[in-house]
C-alpha cells in the first residue's frame, strides 16, 4: 500500500474496508501550498500552519445499514444517534480530502458564471463545498492581479475515498417529512483550520435516541443529479 493509504486509527463499527478512515482532514497531493493560509484564521497570529488535530469518533454515533425498505437509501448506510443529541449541538465534523478547483474568469463577461474545471472530485456524491473565493478578491493569489491571474478558487471536501462517519449522513428527502434535524455549518477545528461541520438544528429539539441524523443536501445538489 502506498504511504497515506492507511486508516488514521482503527475505524468505528461497520466502516467499509475499501474506504480510508480519517480523524483529520488531508490536503490533496495537488493542493497549492499558496492556498493553505485561506484555511487558517485570518486574524490569528498564533495559527500559521495547517495542523489539524485528530477528532475521535463520537461513541454516541453509529454507522448502520439502512434496513427500512421505504427509506430511499435502503441497503446503503446512514448515521444514527444511539443517545439523545441536544438542540444546536455539534454532531460531527465532515472530514475528507481538501481539494481545489481553479476556474478561469470568462474573458467575454467577467461577471458571468464560469465553468468549473473537471477533476476527479466533480462527480463525487461525497464532495461538499468548503470555501469559494472570487478572482477579484484581493486575498486570492490566483486572482486578476495575482501572479497567475484570473482564477476563481473553490475548495471542496471529498469523502468518497477517505473520510469519517459524517460521510454516511443522508438527506431528509423521502425519510423525514418534517424536514432535516441537522445542518451543515462552517466551523473550525481545534488546530484553527476551516472545516465543515454537522450541527443539530437550533430550536428543533435535537435528535432523539435511535434517530437518523438527516440534513438537506440542498436543491442544487439534487438538481445536478436529476436524470
Ligand atoms: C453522502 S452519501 C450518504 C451515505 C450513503 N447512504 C452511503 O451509504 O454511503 C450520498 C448518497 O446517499 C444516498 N442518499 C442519501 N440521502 C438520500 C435520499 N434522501 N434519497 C435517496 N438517496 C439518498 C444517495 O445515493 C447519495 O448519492
Amino acid at each position: 500500500m502506498a504511504p497515506g493509504r492507511f486508516n488514521d486509527t482503527p475505524p468505528p463499527s461497520h466502516w467499509p474496508s475499501e474506504i480510508i478512515y480519517l480523524t483529520k482532514p488531508r490536503l490533496s497531493a495537488r493542493f497549492p501550498p499558496s492556498l493553505t493560509p485561506l484555511l487558517l484564521p485570518s486574524s490569528s497570529t498564533t495559527v500559521t500552519t495547517f495542523a489539524p488535530r485528530p477528532f475521535k469518533h463520537p461513541s454516541h454515533l453509529t454507522i448502520k445499514r439502512v434496513v427500512d425498505k421505504s427509506h430511499p437509501a435502503f441497503g446503503q448506510f446512514g448515521l444514527f444517534a444511539n443517545k439523545k443529541i441536544k438542540d444546536d449541538e455539534l454532531v460531527i465534523p465532515y472530514l475528507g480530502v481538501l481539494h481545489v478547483t481553479l476556474a478561469p474568469v470568462d474573458d467575454d463577461d467577467a461577471t458571468s458564471t464560469v465553468a468549473t474545471e473537471e477533476d476527479e472530485h466533480s462527480s463525487s456524491d461525497y464532495d461538499i463545498s468548503l470555501l469559494r473565493m472570487s478572482a477579484s478578491d484581493p486575498r486570492n493569489p490566483f486572482g486578476a492581479d495575482g501572479e497567475k491571474g484570473g482564477r476563481h478558487i473553490s475548495i471542496g471536501v471529498d469523502a468518497a475515498q477517505m473520510g469519517n462517519a459524517a460521510r454516511f449522513i443522508n438527506d431528509y428527502r423521502g425519510v423525514r417529512p418534517s424536514g432535516p434535524n441537522s445542518e451543515f455549518r462552517m466551523g473550525r477545528g481545534e488546530g484553527g483550520e476551516a472545516r465543515m461541520e454537522i450541527w443539530t438544528l437550533k430550536g428543533k429539539g435535537g435528535v432523539g435516541k435511535g434517530e437518523e441524523i438527516l440534513v438537506s443536501y440542498g436543491k442544487a445538489w439534487w438538481g445536478a443529479r436529476k436524470g
